[in-house]
This record gives structure tokens, C-alpha cells and sequence, in this order.
């Protein structure tokens, strides 16, 4: 389907290559030098994010041949087969719909014939109601109290989106009502969450698509159980407990109440369901309305991407420049790096956004692909980052494309903080960009009065190279709007990559080998006899492990 033409063979690609070589030999430094209008030639302004992508090794003619290979992989048509609705997830038979969740056009979106948006507007109604109740106090507790405290029970795509979420917007979340996560199944996460926690005043929200994930049960059985050692009577459980999930018949085995179950569908993907009833636990911590804003803020750029024209396009531009480093300088990783606290699970939210997606050796031809696809995703906010690991994307023999975001107005504005994080925010992509040269790593120790042999001797260790690309997204606020926005910017980003590799992006089948051999070892481990059956490193790490416990 789509690509016809392996993404190494098409025209472009071939293009890029001879190119890539000419441009190799480039520094940005002398590029800036060369056109004053470099600056705005390369960046795009869209509401209140600004993308500045003029610190990457690249000409215009990059860009054209970039855009070209879009074009050759069949770009326009595979956006289009997104929005309306066809299952593009061809190996689980699935659209993915995840742009009608956020469709406040309410324009209809048909899945096998069916509008999907008039459920969709039930659930967020449903969501509008609860969520209200929770915020006012208008829904108590077995006891008659109020919620304080939300314990969302989830992992994978039914965690990160809301974690990262409410810690983003954590600015805009109401007094005295607080927010849990527990997604590991290792007890330690349940016990230390529920701790400081009242059975009365708390509720879970069981998050899970399939409701089958072993992780999820485990935590949500634990749950019940601690609830009922103090509420005692089941009948409380439904005051406690709401579960949001696709498969109604599990909820209802489970206990849960289906008046309490928020309901989504097959087409939205895990790591793209936080716009869904997923995003319960974020619509009661920072209001239905501000939720409404994240919605609206990532519908302008569903708008956005499936317009404008590919070289005016944010998502376009910037999948194209990880093509671009990932494929023709052999870049591995790809590092996110918010100069906002609050921002601080952003990059943790895109491992799985990203490498989940786009992870992937087998082609859609399900042939081996012959070329690189998803890059390691990674990063932790600014500036910390610049104490741990900037080292090495400074001077490290590894290429690292970074994309730099912050906003130019705090939620905090204490004193001059502001200002000293975003003078590192704008000399960090400076520094990448321009490098030091020998001679001026000299000059400055000739200024600091030392002598010939300690420059002789110290002048390479402080040479940086430069010529390190950066993207810089410098937004207005991180406002639930913005943010709305810049997640579903990366969401295209990866969409456009896998349609250029020619990889089927949304599902995952890679995370299920391991589910499958655990369930096999889990019943191996109820007793103390050794086990045999595996290879010696496994068998031996199995029984060391009964030996000691
Ligand atoms: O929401 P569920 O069904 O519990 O699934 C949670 C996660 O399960 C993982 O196995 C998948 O890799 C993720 O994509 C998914 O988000």
C-alpha cells in the first residue's frame, strides 16, 4: 500500500546521497555567513510556537530534495488515508483515528461507513460530567467526603500521556485535588502511592485499552483490595473505582460498575489515547475546559499539517530533518530538550510515542528494510541536562540532533530565573551551532595569561567542533493549548517517518515476546524446583533467584 518504491531507491534518496556530501564539508557557521536571510528561510511561525530550523545542515536545495522524497513516498495521499479514516493499521485491521478524537470541527469522520464523532461527543460529555462532579465535590466518597486524590491505574499509553500531561499543566490544576500514577507492577509503586493515601477521599481510575495488561489487573486488584480493608462493604467499590477501557466486558468482570466505565474505541492507538477518556484523570486535575483547550490546540495542528504546503508544514520539516540526519549521517538518537520543569516527562512521553511506533525492521512489504528506521528517543528538561549529559553532544564523537523547546513566559516568575534559563536555552544551540575554533580556544587562553606550554597543552580540550544541528521551538506559554499543539506536532512527525520508511507505524508487535515468556516463567516461579527448560543463562538466573528468595 502507498510506497511502491523502497525509501533507498527513490529518486531523491538518491539525490540526497551525492548532496550529503557536498553539504558534509559545510560548516553552519560559513552558511550563515553566506545568507543574511538564513534565519528567516528556515523558520515557521504558527500561533504562539515559533520553530527556528536555520541551525541544521542544510540548504534550500536540502529542503527541496527532502520535500521531494516526501513526495515520492506518497505523502499527501497517506495523510489523507489518516484523517478519513482507512486502516492504515493494516496488521491489526484498525484506522487510527486518534485527529477525530480532537476533530472539534465535528465535521464527520467514517469508520466502515459509521460516523465515529457522535460517540466521541458522548464520552466527552460523560467526561465533562464527571470530571465537574470530582472538581466540585458534588461526588463523595463511601463516607460521604470529598476527592482529594486521583490514583490512575494504567501503563504504556494509559500512563504516559496523563503523566505527562498533568505534570505539564501542572499550573493550571486545582487545590486539594491531587493526582497519582502507578503503572509498574512492581508492588513497591502501589504500596509507596497508596501510603499517604485515605480509602475515603481517594479514587482509582482503572486505565486500560484491553483491560487484560498484567501490570494494570495486578495493580488495580491490589488497589480494590487495600480500598476494601477499611471501606469493608464491595457496594463502595463503585464510588471508588471507574474504569476506563474499549472492553466492556472485562470492566464489568472485574467489578466495576459500566455506569463508571468511559468508553473508547479500537482506532485509537495506546500511545496516542490521551486525548480519549485516557485523559479522564487529566480533564479532573486541570478542568474539563482547559482539557478542551489541549484538544483544541492539537485539532489547529491536525489543521496545520493536513493543509499547509509540505515546506511550510512543522511536522514535514522537522520528520524530514530526522530523515535526514538519521539516514544520510547515520545519527542513532534524537534528543528532546525542554527549558520548562514542567515539561519534564516530555521526552519520556515520546520514547514511547516515538520509538514504539517507529522501531521497526520489517517493511510493509514485510521484507527486512535496508536502511535505518526510528532513532533512540531521549532527553531530560534544561538545564539539567547541560550538567549530566551535554558533554557528549558537545564534543562527543557521536552526532545527536537536538530539538530545544521553551516558553518565553514562566508560570513562576521568580526574580531573574526566568531569564538565566532561557539565556542557556539560546547560548546552547549557539554553542552547538558555531563550535570554537582552535585559534579562538587560544585566544582566550593567551588572554587568561597562560603560558606556551599549558596552551600548547590545553588549547585541543577546548576546541568544540560545532556544526551539531539543533531545531529551536520557542512558544509563547505552555498553555494547555500550546502544549495541545506541540504533541500532536511530534505525533505527525513520527507518522511522516514511518510513511517514509515505509513502516507500519501504529501497532507493536515488538512488545509482545517478552509478555509471552513471562507468562510462560510466571508459573515456574509458584515453586522451588529448579527449572531445566530454558537456555543455561536463563535456567541459571531462575534458580539463583529461588536459591536466595
Ligand atoms: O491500555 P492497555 O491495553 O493496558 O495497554 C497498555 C500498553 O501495553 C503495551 O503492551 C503496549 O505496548 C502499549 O502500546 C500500551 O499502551
Amino acid at each position: 500500500m502507498l510506497n511502491t518504491t523502497p525509501f533507498d531507491k527513490t529518486a531523491a534518496y538518491k539525490k540526497l546521497k551525492t548532496h550529503q556530501k557536498s553539504i558534509a564539508q559545510k560548516s553552519m557557521r560559513a552558511l550563515f555567513e553566506e545568507d543574511p536571510d538564513r534565519f528567516k528561510k528556515f523558520s515557521i511561525r504558527f500561533g504562539d510556537i515559533f520553530l527556528d530550523y536555520s541551525k541544521n545542515r542544510i540548504t534550500t536545495r536540502t529542503r527541496s530534495y527532502l520535500i521531494q522524497l516526501a513526495e515520492e513516498a506518497g505523502l499527501a495521499d497517506a495523510i489523507e488515508q489518516m484523517f478519513s479514516g482507512e486502516k492504515i493499521n493494516a496488521t491489526e485491521g484498525r484506522s487510527v483515528l486518534h485527529t477525530a478524537l480532537r476533530n472539534r470541527s465535528n465535521s464527520p469522520v467514517l469508520v466502515d461507513g459509521k460516523d465515529v464523532m457522535p460517540d466521541i461527543n458522548d464520552v466527552l460529555g460523560k467526561m465533562k460530567d464527571f470530571s465537574g462532579r470530582i472538581r466540585s465535590g458534588a461526588w463523595k466518597g463511601y463516607s460521604g467526603k470529598e476527592i482529594t486524590d486521583i490514583v490512575n491505574i494504567g501503563i504504556g499509553g494509559s500512563d504516559l500521556g496523563p503523566v505527562m500531561v498533568t505534570e505539564a499543566l501542572k499550573a493550571y490544576s486545582k487545590a486539594g485535588l491531587n493526582v497519582h500514577f502507578v503503572s509498574n507492577v512492581d508492588g513497591t509503586h502501589i504500596a509507596e502511592t497508596v501510603k499517604s493515601l485515605n480509602p475515603e477521599t481517594t479514587l482509582f481510575m482503572i486505565a486500560s485499552k484491553t483491560f487484560t495488561t498484567q501490570e494494570t489487573m495486578a495493580n488495580a486488584i491490589s488497589a480494590r483490595n487495600w480500598f476494601l480493608e477499611k471501606a469493608v462493604d464491595s457496594e463502595h467499590v463503585k464510588k471508588h473505582f471507574v474504569a476506563i477501557s474499549t472492553n466492556k466486558s472485562e470492566v464489568e468482570k472485574f467489578g466495576i460498575d459500566p455506569e463508571n466505565m468511559f468508553g473508547f474505541w479500537d482506532w485509537v492507538g495506546g500511545r496516542y489515547s490521551l486525548w480519549s477518556a485516557i485523559g479522564l484523570s487529566i480533564a479532573c486535575f486541570i478542568g474539563y475546559q482547559n482539557f478542551e483547550q489541549l484538544l483544541a490546540g492539537a485539532h489547529d495542528m491536525d489543521k496545520h499539517f493536513r493543509t499547509t504546503k509540505l515546506d511550510r508544514n512543522i511536522p514535514v520539516i522537522l520528520a524530514l530533518l530526522g530523515v535526514w540526519y538519521n539516514n544520510f549521517f547515520d545519527a542513532q538518537s534524537h534528543a528532546i530538550l525542554p527549558y520548562d520543569q514542567y515539561m519534564h516527562r516530555f521526552a519520556a512521553y515520546f520514547q514511547q510515542g516515538d520509538m514504539e511506533s517507529n522501531g521497526k525492521y520489517v517493511g510493509r512489504d514485510g521484507q527486512p528494510v535496508g536502511y535505518q528506521t526510528g532513532p533512540v528517543i531521549w532527553g531530560e528538561p534544561g538545564t539539567n541536562g547541560q550538567h549530566a549529559f551535554y558533554q557528549l553532544i558537545h564534543q562527543g564523537t557521536k552526532l545527536v540532533p537536538c530539538d530545544f523547546i521553551a516558553p518565553a513566559t514562566s508560570h513562576n516568575p521568580l526574580g531573574d530565573h526566568h531569564k538565566m534559563l532561557l539565556s542557556n536555552f539560546f547560548a546552547q544551540t549557539e554553542a552547538l551551532m558555531n563550535g570554537k575554533t582552535y585559534e579562538e580556544a587560544k585566544a582566550e587562553l593567551e588572554a587568561a595569561g597562560k603560558n606556551k606550554e599549558e596552551i600548547d597543552f590545553l588549547t585541543p580540550f577546548k576546541v568544540f567542533q560545532g556544526n551539531k544541528p539543533t531545531n529551536s521551538i520557542l512558544v509563547k506559554k505552555i498553555s494547555p493549548k500550546v502544549l495541545g499543539s506541540l504533541i500532536a506536532m511530534y505525533e505527525h512527525k513520527i507518522f511522516v517517518q514511518g510513511v517514509i520508511w515505509n513502516i507500519f507505524s501504529f501497532d507493536q508487535w515488538g512488545v509482545e515476546l517478552g509478555k509471552q515468556l513471562a507468562n510462560n516463567i510466571y508459573p515456574e516461579l509458584q515453586n522451588d524446583w529448579p527449572v531445566a527448560n530454558h537456555d543455561s543463562s536463563t535456567n541459571g538466573l531462575i534458580n539463583q533467584y529461588k536459591r536466595w528468595r
